[in-house]
């Protein structure tokens, strides 16, 4: 029973510091391009492009219905938003600087939580 009890905490507290990260990812000031989805009737080609969308208010959807099982499965997501961010724009404009500042920002916040 502990065991099994155990292995709960630890994924209890590992999602509990998902929800920290993923605030301080959305008080990032460079956070704008990716706090909701892509409109792709908006941004032309992006669906044809991005095969795997995702932005930081799925991320938040998924934390609240308990549909990661892991940080790692958290970062998973995480850094598909930097991934499609880095394929979709050129690094020299906006949002693709945006991308690089978000990336550097979560890899900092990581090691922090090690
Ligand atoms: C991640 N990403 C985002 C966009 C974008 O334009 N997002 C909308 C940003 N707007 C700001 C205020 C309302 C919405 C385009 C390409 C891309 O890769």
């Amino acid at each position: 029973c502990y065991k099994i009890a155990q292995i709960s905490k630890d994924d209890n507290s590992q999602l509990a510091v998902c929800r920290v990260l993923l605030a301080e990812l959305e008080a990032h000031k460079d956070a704008w391009p990716f706090l909701t989805p892509v409109n792709h009737k908006v941004i032309l080609g992006y669906r044809k492009v991005i095969k795997r969308p995702m932005d930081f208010s799925t991320i938040r959807r998924k934390l609240n219905n308990n549909l990661y099982f892991s940080l790692e499965t958290f970062m998973g997501d995480v850094n598909l938003v930097f991934d499609n961010c880095e394929k979709f724009n050129e690094d020299d404009s906006e949002i693709g600087r945006a991308g690089h500042n978000m990336r550097k920002f979560f890899d900092e916040l990581l090691q922090l939580k090690k």
